[in-house]
């Protein structure tokens, strides 16, 4: 065993300065160009600062269904002796604007453009009786009657002034904002039919394994098993598949036994078209170690970091025939395999999709006594309890049951092999 362990620390710059100038590359890339409307676009970061090219709203409207007035016609207005107004025609939202008529009440609904001349709108609620009364649009015959008004209106109340939420030339979303649905709606509304947006990140996903790769389809969960003994089910590639898309990237994904040659030969024709390589298995000191035999000679590196799980760690720049490739190469046990991800490439990739880089963290104590190698930064798995302190589950890199029902992983720094009970833990939220 190594005892020339990398700090976790170390580490995570390692990676970072590795794939740093992946980020920059896609930064200065032409931004892909999506419908506002296309399901692709959720989530995605904006390239360049958006405008609006119209005022926000378009024009003066109507906040109230009600009537638009000339404030001073109904300064005095009061329940007590309510004036009296003749009755205008009406406006509907949509409808093209009138011309107001000074002296009379224009039936507006909300929405509606306040008709040229009025500038303050009574709420039908404030009128004598509280209802509208037969009303008349445009094309129809001339409205009769009146409308007793109960209630002064200052000038501009109820009217929301166009260019009021952003006028026109105005930025509404600047770069580097994720897009999320308020946003999209800000778009939409701006008149935006698409939108340039940074490329997302694209992961070649590779698990290994000959347990895995002979594994034709996967047993329902409710039937007899029906793998051969020696066979797993490979867990890694849609967990960490759909962890890399939650961060934000594109994954592609690829199974491979445990044969270094056709390792090399199936990456050989992929490779261009990935900015990322993420291996799963196969790196640590066994006889059959395929990633590190297929990577070794291809330039990256692999070495032990002071963790558990998560020990074994791997990274570099390939050599492949369609050009060099940032590779991360993660041990095999599923445990292992998520939390180095979390660790080492997830807050990476979420910083670039404009999403908080870290899990939320918070220090909680712990429920019960435990313990942890002294010469590593152990992470467990905790459910929080009621009382708000954290129960640890075992600290196998095999229990993939217990970390998906885990609420946060829990932080056991280097340097301290005793914890009891109350001791204040960092903890990361997860599953949530
Ligand atoms: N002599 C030593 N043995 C081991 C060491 C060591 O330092 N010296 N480190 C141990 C640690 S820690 C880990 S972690 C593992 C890492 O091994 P590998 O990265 O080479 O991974 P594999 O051997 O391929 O697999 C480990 C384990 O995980 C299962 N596995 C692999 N892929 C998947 C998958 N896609 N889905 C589900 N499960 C998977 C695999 O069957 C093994 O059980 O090495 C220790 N050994
Ligand atoms: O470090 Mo391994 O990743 O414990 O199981």
């Amino acid at each position: 065993m190594s005892t020339n362990r990398r700090l976790i620390e170390t580490h995570q710059q390692a990676v970072r300065s590795l794939l740093t100038p992946v980020f920059k590359r896609l930064r200065a890339a032409t931004p892909d160009s999506v419908a506002v409307d296309s399901p692709e676009l959720l989530g995605r970061v904006v390239a360049m600062e958006v405008t609006t090219a119209i005022p926000l709203p378009p024009f003066d409207n109507s906040q109230m269904d009600g009537y638009a007035v000339r404030a001073e016609d109904v300064a005095t207005a009061s329940p007590s002796l309510p004036v009296t107004l003749t009755l205008g025609f009406t406006t509907a939202a949509g409808d093209s604007q009138l011309t107001h008529v000074p002296g009379t009440a224009s039936p507006v609904m909300t929405g509606a453009v306040i008709p040229l001349g009025a500038d303050a709108v009574v709420p039908v609620e404030l009128t004598l009786p509280p209802r509208f009364p037969k009303l008349n649009r445009r094309g129809e015959p001339d409205p009769t009657g009146n409308v007793d008004i109960a209630s002064a209106a200052p000038a501009g109340q109820f009217v929301r002034k166009r260019g009021e939420d952003a006028p026109s030339g105005a930025p509404i979303l600047p770069a580097g904002t994720r897009l999320t649905p308020t946003r999209v709606g800000a778009l939409a509304a701006a008149g935006c039919t698409t939108v340039q947006v940074l490329p997302r990140l694209r992961v070649l996903l590779c698990s290994t394994g000959d347990e895995i790769s002979q594994v034709s389809e996967p047993t329902q969960a409710s039937e007899p098993s029906q793998l051969e003994i020696g066979k797993i089910h490979d867990a890694n590639t849609p967990m960490l598949a759909a962890a890399l898309r939650e961060a934000g990237a594109e994954v592609d994904t690829l199974r491979c036994g445990d044969q270094a040659g056709a390792l090399q030969e199936a990456l050989a024709s992929v490779s261009a078209s990935y900015d990322l390589i993420i291996t799963s298995g196969g790196i640590s000191a066994g006889a059959f170690e395929v990633v590190r035999e297929a990577f070794a000679p291809l330039g990256a590196e692999f070495l032990s970091v002071a963790m558990q799980p998560g020990g074994p760690q791997g990274l570099g720049e390939i050599v492949l025939p369609g050009g060099a490739v940032p590779a991360v190469c993660f041990p095999g046990n599923p445990v292992s395999a998520f939390i180095s991800a979390e660790c080492f490439v997830l807050p990476l990739l979420r910083e670039y999709a404009g999403l908080p880089a870290e899990r939320p963290r918070v220090q909680r104590q712990l429920a019960h006594d435990t313990s942890s190698p002294l010469e590593k930064h152990q992470v467990r798995r905790g459910r929080i309890e009621a009382d708000g302190r954290v129960s640890l589950s075992g600290p196998g890199s095999h229990l993939l049951s217990e970390l998906a029902l885990a609420d946060v992983l829990v932080q056991l720094p280097l340097g301290q092999d005793s914890f009891l009970e109350n001791t204040p833990v960092e903890t990361w939220r997860i599953n949530d």
